[in-house]
């Protein structure tokens, strides 16, 4: 039998994709596609706003539904609504937005011991890759006697609201957790003075369509690494996503990361 989806933010850029992808998925049968009270939208098929043809399943509000698993892309207050609606229902939920006060991020580890919550900033595969990497260059190099420079450069589109990305940040704390690095900058300008060697620089960069790029830059005096992923298309971010559905949901309760979904 299909899971029964319900897709959460379903007529943005990332729902979108994230209904077009699990109308081509065999193993999914999209049961709810919701959206803010007051889209414009609200009343037209999902299939359709997601050119994905139609099918036969109306935007509308968050409402009850016989969801098995929900997939949140939206912004946080509406995460937080339908956290608190999944833990309501006992639905297991894939939360992929990002942008979380320190005080939402607590609902959502609450919310946790009740329902399994997968939580991550980047659906990504290669991306968690590279979280990996990250983390072994970063323990590699931690004591190289002459010092490494870590500084994180993201690339995204003009649209995004959040910066640095969340997966960034993430990027940040598993260089911090690695080599023990405090401190953050985020871009310099006039005199800073020379850089410090606790201090993780981040940089982000806004342009035109780019769907996400990240580069971690270890410097160091005579040479310098540098890990780079980029998005080509928004894919990579529904297709784990749908991933990430499909394993969390006989999971007992509990906060779940992409490393764990993919076997990392
Ligand atoms: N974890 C990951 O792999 C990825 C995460 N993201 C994150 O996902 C989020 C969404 O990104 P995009 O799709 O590019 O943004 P978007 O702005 O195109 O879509 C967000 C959607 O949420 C809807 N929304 C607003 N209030 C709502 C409410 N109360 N109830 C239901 N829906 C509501 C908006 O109407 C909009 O359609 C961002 O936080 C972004 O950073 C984006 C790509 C990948
Ligand atoms: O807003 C986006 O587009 C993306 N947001 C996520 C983030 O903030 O890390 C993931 C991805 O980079 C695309």
């Amino acid at each position: 039998m299909p899971i029964k989806l319900a897709v959460h933010g379903a007529a943005g850029r990332m729902g979108q994709r994230v209904v077009a992808c699990a109308a081509a998925d065999q193993g999914f049968q999209i049961v709810a596609a919701h959206e803010s009270v007051d889209h414009p939208q609200l009343g037209q098929d999902a299939g359709t706003i997601a050119g994905a043809g139609e099918l036969g399943l109306q935007l509308s509000a968050v409402t009850d539904s016989d969801a098995e698993v929900v997939i949140d892309f939206s912004v946080p207050n509406a995460s937080i609504t339908i956290v608190e609606h999944c833990v309501k229902q006992g639905t297991p939920l894939v939360i992929a937005t990002t942008g979380f006060s320190d005080q939402q991020i607590n609902t959502i580890h609450q919310a946790a011991e009740t329902i399994p919550v997968v939580f991550a900033p980047s659906m990504s595969p290669a991306v968690n890759l590279v979280m990996k990497l990250t983390e072994i260059a970063g323990g590699a190099l931690k004591d190289l006697p002459t010092g490494v420079d870590v500084e994180i450069i993201e690339r995204h589109h003009r649209f995004k609201e959040d910066a640095p990305s969340g997966t960034a940040l993430k990027f940040g704390e598993i260089v911090a957790n690695a080599m023990d690095k405090p401190d953050v900058t985020h871009g310099r300008e006039g005199r800073p003075g020379q850089r410090s060697a606790g201090e993780i620089g981040y940089h982000a960069v806004r342009t035109g369509d780019n769907p996400g790029e990240h580069t971690i830059i270890f410097g160091m005096l005579g040479e310098t690494i540098e890990l780079n992923v980029a998005a080509s298309n928004r894919d990579c971010y529904a297709q784990g996503a749908l991933m990430a559905a499909k394993w969390v949901l006989n999971k007992p309760a509990g906060l779940y990361g992409m490393a764990e979904v993919l076997g990392f």
